[in-house]
């Protein structure tokens, strides 16, 4: 893995060239004539998000700060789930080494993306549950593919969404919103989504998807970019800089709590709900 990931970092700082590279976990490819690149996540079968997965996407959107990037399209390969949010495993009986670098990770990953200096747009061509719907709320546009759920559903599964996670959202949908939905665990259906402004389009496939990305980036084209990165952080680098000063002691909070034996139980009979349901 090690060796795929500095030949995906060579070829992503060579800004040249067509970039296609087949990272075990994300694929990124960069269109020649637009610069636009596409961070593919490809971790079947449902995307979770594990410690592998999130560093592989953090170090791309790193190389593209680093490269300038003209713009990103985060979507994954699969056909029904854009991401089914943070691998459970990960939070199951953990080693805690590996998870606080987890945890770490994740962080790193919604401040990079999330503070991008570059345009992003999520394309949801699947479910894109908690950590997935993060995702999407980290990026600033999101097309949806039809007949799919979005939503922050800790609640649901006896977790608490960190405040950064929230912030995402209340900066998509607005506090009340934000309110209902996380207090609920609520999954929304693509077209729920729309009319609260969780998302911004909604389509029927996933090149009808890109297209619409196309045209978002098109914005840009007249726009001074300083002009819009700087507008970007003014909205959004305060939330940034709250999960900055507070990233040590959050990490001291979830060390406790992942070892509460009654989350731990919890936790176990979410994936064994998860289990039964394909016996079904
Ligand atoms: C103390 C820490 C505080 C943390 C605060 C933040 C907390 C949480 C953030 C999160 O992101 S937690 C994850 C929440 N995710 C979910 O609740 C989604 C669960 N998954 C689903 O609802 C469905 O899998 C799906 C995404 C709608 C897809 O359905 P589909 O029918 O296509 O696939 P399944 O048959 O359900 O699943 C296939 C396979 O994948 C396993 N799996 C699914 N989701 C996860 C996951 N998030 N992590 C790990 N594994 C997952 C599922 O168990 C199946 O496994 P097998 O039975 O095949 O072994």
């Amino acid at each position: 893995m090690a060796l795929r990931a500095v030949r995906s970092l060579a070829i992503l700082s060579n800004p040249l060239r067509t970039y296609s590279t087949s990272g075990p976990l994300v694929n990124v490819s960069i269109n020649e004539k637009t610069g636009i690149a596409t961070a593919t996540l490809q971790r079947p079968p449902v995307n979770s998000l594990n410690l592998e997965l999130l560093t592989e996407l953090c170090t791309t959107l790193e190389q593209l700060e680093k490269n300038k990037s003209r713009g990103l399209i985060l979507t994954s390969s699969s056909n029904t789930v854009f991401s089914a949010g943070l691998d459970i495993y990960e939070m199951y009986k953990p080693n805690m080494d590996r998870y606080k670098q987890f945890w770490t990770t994740l962080q790193q990953t919604w401040i990079n993306l999330y503070g991008s200096s570059y345009p992003t747009v999520a394309v949801v061509n699947g479910h894109a549950p908690a950590g997935g719907c993060l995702l999407a709320l980290s990026c600033e546009y999101r097309i949806m593919l039809n007949n799919f759920t979005i939503g922050l559903n800790e609640t649901k599964l006896g977790m608490i969404a960190p405040t950064w996670f929230a912030a995402s959202m209340r900066n998509a949908i607005g506090t009340r919103q934000t309110e209902l939905a996380l207090i609920t665990g609520n999954l929304f259906t693509t077209d729920e989504a729309l009319k609260i402004g969780l998302v911004d389009e909604v389509v029927q496939s996933k090149n009808e998807a890109l297209e619409k990305a196309g045209k978002f980036f098109d914005k840009f084209k007249r726009i001074p970019p300083h002009a819009r990165t700087m507008t970007k952080t003014s909205l959004r680098g305060a939330d940034i800089q709250a999960l900055v000063k507070s990233r040590n002691e959050e990490m001291n909070k979830l060390t406790a709590f992942i070892n509460d034996p009654k989350l731990q139980e919890a936790i176990g009979m979410y994936l064994e709900s998860l289990k039964q349901k394909q016996n079904k």
